[in-house]
């Protein structure tokens, strides 16, 4: 038997939709201490679009797609966890630390009970940090949702991300109002999610004790948390999309519908060009971009992923396949998509 003298430290790294997660991730990836890092990303939507989207790294990476890793998929959670320690053991991998990226419906008190109330999980890891990233811009539309306030509520480490984005004046109210959520709290301020890796990693900050000053059961407490108001529609397709008519379709999401949608990304493949298409954005606030070339070996295709509130699946429907099939032409129907 391995004689077992350190505990393997867990980030766990949560913030509501689009905040900069994976931008933090990335950058987490990017660093040498991080080697040997076990990638643990959970998303909403049942797509695979995030795991994309993190820089390719030798590091163990997996994805838990098929729900919220707070409600149904603890128990998948606890199993990646267990098989990474076999895996251990068996000398098969190195393994420095886990990060854990949660959607941004997650709530935190579960992922961090994951590793409180389980024997095996309490032995063998301990958590560093619960860092929770907010984007200065956007907090203030979701600062009623449960979710968010959780999320602010349990971290040790808050990182003020997106500051470009706002005033001098907007940025002291948030960060006065943050305050007021979680006093303990690191609070640091970024662009891109530019945290030195020394407030990041390896710092020690997570205290049970402040924790349960948020939630006095954490410890006892089981979860029953639904995203009620949020939900997600994903779209795919092998066919290459009409960058034209892509372009039209996105004008009008984001100007007519940017409020209701609180995240949305994808992979697209676009006729007459080599280049994959990333594009991405957070309420009206989108970019597009061309990522690498598609390799020979996989086969080109698009995935969209929509994230918001009371989304219209077959408006959203329409509007793939007017990007996708010269001949629907949308006039005829009805009102919707005059710009
Ligand atoms: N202007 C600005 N944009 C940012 C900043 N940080 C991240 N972004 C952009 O915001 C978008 C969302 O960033 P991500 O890192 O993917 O956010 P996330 O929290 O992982 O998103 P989800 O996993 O979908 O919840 C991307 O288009 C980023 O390029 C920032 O500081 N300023």
């Amino acid at each position: 038997m391995m004689v077992h003298q350190h505990k393997i430290p867990v980030t766990i790294l949560t913030g509501f939709l689009g905040a900069g997660k994976t931008t933090l991730l990335n950058r987490l990836l990017r660093d040498v201490r991080n080697r040997h890092a076990g990638i643990i990303i959970n998303e909403f939507g049942e797509t695979g679009i995030d795991s994309e989207l993190v820089i390719k790294t030798q590091e163990e990476i997996i994805e838990i797609n098929k729900g919220c890793i707070c409600c149904n998929v603890r128990g998948d959670l606890i199993q990646i966890l267990k098989d990474l320690i076999v895996k251990v053991n068996k000398r098969e991998i190195n393994l420095s630390r886990i990060i854990i990226e949660t959607t941004g419906l997650a709530n935190s008190a579960p992922v961090i009970q994951t590793f409180l109330m389980d024997e095996i999980m309490s032995y063998w890891f301990e958590i560093d940090s619960v860092c929770t990233v907010v984007d200065a811009k956007h907090l203030p539309l979701h600062l009623d949702q449960e979710e968010v306030q959780e999320q602010i509520a349990f971290a040790d480490l808050i990182v003020l991300n997106k500051t470009d984005l706002v005033s001098t004046e907007e940025l002291e109210a948030i960060k006065t109002r943050l305050k007021q959520m979680n006093v303990n709290a690191e609070l640091i301020s970024t662009i891109n999610s530019e945290v030195p890796m020394n407030k990041l990693i390896d710092i020690k900050s997570f205290q049970l004790s402040e924790k349960l000053k948020v939630r006095s059961n954490l410890l006892t407490d089981s979860h029953h948390h639904h995203h009620n108001k949020v939900g997600s529609v994903v779209l795919k397709t092998d066919k290459p999309l009409i960058l034209e008519r892509v372009n039209k379709w996105f004008s009008y999401l984001v100007q007519i519908k940017g409020e209701t949608l609180y995240r949305y990304k994808g992979i697209l493949n676009i006729k007459d060009t080599d280049y994959r298409v990333v594009f991405q954005g957070v309420h009206m606030l989108f970019a597009g971009k061309e990522d690498r070339k598609w390799r020979k070996d996989e086969g080109r295709k698009s995935e969209l992923v929509f994230i918001g509130n009371q989304l219209n699946q077959e408006e959203l429907e329409k509007g793939f396949r007017y990007c996708i099939d010269e001949e629907f032409d949308l006039r005829m129907e009805g009102n919707f998509f005059k710009l």
